[in-house]
This record gives structure tokens, sequence and C-alpha cells, in this order.
């Protein structure tokens, strides 16, 4: 079995599906999104990060390194560069390291540990009509890591299973996980073929087919659509989502819009990654007033901008994206969301 590396285990999350919910990334992807805010998952193979503010360039992790990073060539820390061509993946230097300025992602734990870590939270999810969210990087790249692991979640622990996917898998892949996932939440990252093709690397018609073969089967499906800026912002995009979607507008549970965001900015340096939306400013709520309109008119039954959040998915029912309110999570903490995040705009 292709057992994945797992970047964190996440408790309290209110982003990942209904209710509370633990979340489980794993780490390794086949798609390679140019703005995906989590990079650390997207190579399947441990990284390390560097913390730049516990640096004090005491040069330990040079004279560590084997691979000629303490080349005078090199004048500096290998860490602060975004060059790691010559990093063999020792991680000599992680251990060399006294202030906690290296550290490595993604560790192997065993499913049965996992499963342990996740129903600790037991409680909170009965509270809250939350669970479990298997996410990632891409959950279906280790199809059976991903139905042993839902497997024993559903069936022997009895909890809410949402899987979140791009679905770029093998129907055979796919079609076990009907037993044990609750909710798929489906990425759909451009209506546009070519583009996701050859920005993205994969096949769209791929994905699309495994979402309607996913509806045949009545499971509960949402979509996600990551608005991107000069990817799928256009209204053409817009338009395409609306009609494509509302083919499906009785059997998806909802679609929730999730306008891009930059907050992972800081990844990108600390894994010495080149990050293509530098500078690119997160997307308005507002800007997506047409996309909420023409998928209302196509008659989806519930549009979130930023995903479900909280207890339940029908937290609040608000007029337009511009009646922003702050609102109370489980924990009455405040929630205010600049960029309309998890509020529901219109449900049948
Ligand atoms: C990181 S992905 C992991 C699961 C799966 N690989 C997928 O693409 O759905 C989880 C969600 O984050 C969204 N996402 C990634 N980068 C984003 C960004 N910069 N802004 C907004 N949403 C983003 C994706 O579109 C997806 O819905
Ligand atoms: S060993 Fe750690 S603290 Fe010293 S220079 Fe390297 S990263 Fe910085
Ligand atoms: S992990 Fe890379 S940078 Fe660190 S010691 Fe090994 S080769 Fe050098
Ligand atoms: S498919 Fe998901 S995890 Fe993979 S690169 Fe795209 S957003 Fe990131």
């Amino acid at each position: 079995m292709l057992t994945p590396l797992i970047t964190e285990i996440q408790r309290f999350c209110l982003h990942d599906g209904p209710g509370i919910r633990t979340t489980i990334f794993v780490k390794g992807c086949p798609l390679h999104c140019p703005w995906c805010h989590n990079p650390e998952n997207i190579n399947p193979k441990q990284e390390f990060y560097y913390h730049a503010s516990k640096c004090s360039n005491c040069g330990q992790c040079l004279t560590a390194c084997p691979s000629g990073v303490d080349n005078p060539e090199h004048d500096d820390c290998i860490g602060k560069t975004t060059d790691r061509s010559h990093c063999t993946s020792c991680f000599q230097c992680v251990s060399a390291c006294r202030f906690g300025a290296r550290e490595t992602v993604g560790k192997f734990i065993s499913i049965e540990s996992i499963v342990q870590e996740a129903v600790s939270d037991r409680i909170f999810y009965q509270h809250s009509g939350g669970g479990v969210t298997v996410s990632g990087g891409e959950p279906l790249m280790y199809p059976e890591f991903t139905r042993d692991l839902t497997y024993r979640l559903k069936v022997k622990e009895n909890v809410h299973v949402a899987i979140e996917t791009s679905l770029f898998a093998e129907w055979h892949n796919i079609e076990p996980l009907l037993k044990y996932v609750d909710l798929f939440i489906v990425d759909i990252k451009t209506p546009d073929p070519q583009k996701h093709q050859h920005v993205i690397g994969g096949s769209l018609h791929k994905i699309l087919s495994n979402l309607e073969r996913l509806l045949e089967a009545r499971a509960t499906v949402r979509t996600h659509l990551p608005i991107i800026p000069g990817i799928n912002d256009t209204s053409q995009d817009f338009e395409a989502y609306a009609e494509y979607l509302g083919q499906f507008a009785n059997q998806l549970s909802g679609v929730d819009i999730l306008p891009y965001h930059s907050y992972a900015t800081g990844k990108y340096v600390q894994l010495g990654r080149s990050y293509q939306y530098l500078g690119v400013p997160d997307l308005p709520a507002q800007q997506l007033t047409p996309l909420v309109n023409a998928l209302r008119q196509q008659g989806i039954r519930e549009i979130t901008l930023g995903g479900m959040v909280g207890s339940s998915p029908a937290v609040e029912n608000v007029a337009g994206t511009r009646s922003l309110k702050p609102r109370r999570d489980y924990f009455s903490r405040p929630v205010y969301s600049p960029q309309g995040r998890g509020v529901v705009v219109t449900q049948r």
C-alpha cells in the first residue's frame, strides 16, 4: 500500500465541511495549481521549512550539509534562497540547527494513530454535526490508504467523513469510497479544458466524468470553485460554471465559492520555492456577486462564499455578499470575514 506522509492533523477546523472537524492533510498531489495554498502538500516527499525569524546565522547547517551548499560560491545559508537544486533531502542541516530554524515537513503516521487522534474529538463532532475530513494534497493519490482510513472512521468509529478532492483519479479508486464517505467536496478549478491541462496539468474531462458518476451513484457532493485572478474570474468563466453545474442543481448539495487568497505566500518562501502569484491581491468577495447570481439563476440549492462554517451549513442566510456580519462560532468567538469566508449567501 502506498502510504502518504502526513503534514498535519488539524483539529477544530471550521471550513472543511459541516460542523467542527479534524482535517487530515496528506502530502502529495498529481496536479500543480500555481496558486495552491498548501504548497507543502504537493511534493509527496519530505522537505524542510526554513524559518528566517529563528535563524541566528550561526552557519552550522552549512557545515553539516554534504551536498556542496557550503561551497564558497554559496555565500549564504541555503534556507534563505529559493534555489534548493543541490539539496538531496538528507536533512542533516535540520539536525544541525539548534535554533529550530529548520523543520522537516511531513511524517509517516500509522492509520491507527490518525484514527485515534481524530476520534478524540468525537464529542465536538456530535455536538456540532462535524466529523473528519481527509484533504491534502490529494487523498486519491493514495487510494488504498484513503479507503482504509475512511473505512475505519466510518464503519468502525461511526463518524461523519468528508473528503476534499480534485477527483483527478481513476474511477475504480473512487467507487469503493462511496460506502465510507458521507460528503465529497470536489474542486473544479476552471471550466476550460485547455487551461486545465496546461496550467494545472490534468484532464478536466476525467474530473467531470468522475463528478457525474458520483452524482449518478447518489453520493452527497458539494463543489468548490476557487476563483483565481487571470484563471477563471471572467464573466464567461462564471457563465460556463453556472451552465455546467445548473444541470445538476437538484443533485448537488451546494456550491462553495472560494475567492483567491494569498496567505500561503510565506510557506512558499519557507519551502524555498518561488510563488507565481507573488503580489497578486486577495480577491474581494464583492467581485463574485455575478457568479453568485449566475449560480442562483440555475437553481443551485446552496451557495456560500468561502465554504461551510460552524455548527451547521444553514448557519445564516445573508441576503447579499455585501452584508457581511461578524458571526459567532462554536466557542462564541466572533468570526470576522473580510472576504465573506463561510457566509451562506443563498439557500433554497
Ligand atoms: C489545497 S486543496 C486540497 C484538496 C484537493 N487537492 C483539491 O484541490 O480540492 C483544498 C482547497 O483549497 C482551495 N485552494 C487552494 N489554493 C487556494 C487559494 N490560493 N485561494 C483559495 N482557495 C484555494 C482549493 O481550490 C481546494 O478547494
Ligand atoms: S543552523 Fe539554523 S540558526 Fe544556524 S544558520 Fe543554519 S538555519 Fe540558521
Ligand atoms: S537537506 Fe539539503 S540543504 Fe540540508 S543538509 Fe541535506 S542536502 Fe544540504
Ligand atoms: S489539486 Fe489541490 S492540493 Fe493539488 S495543487 Fe491543486 S489545490 Fe493544491
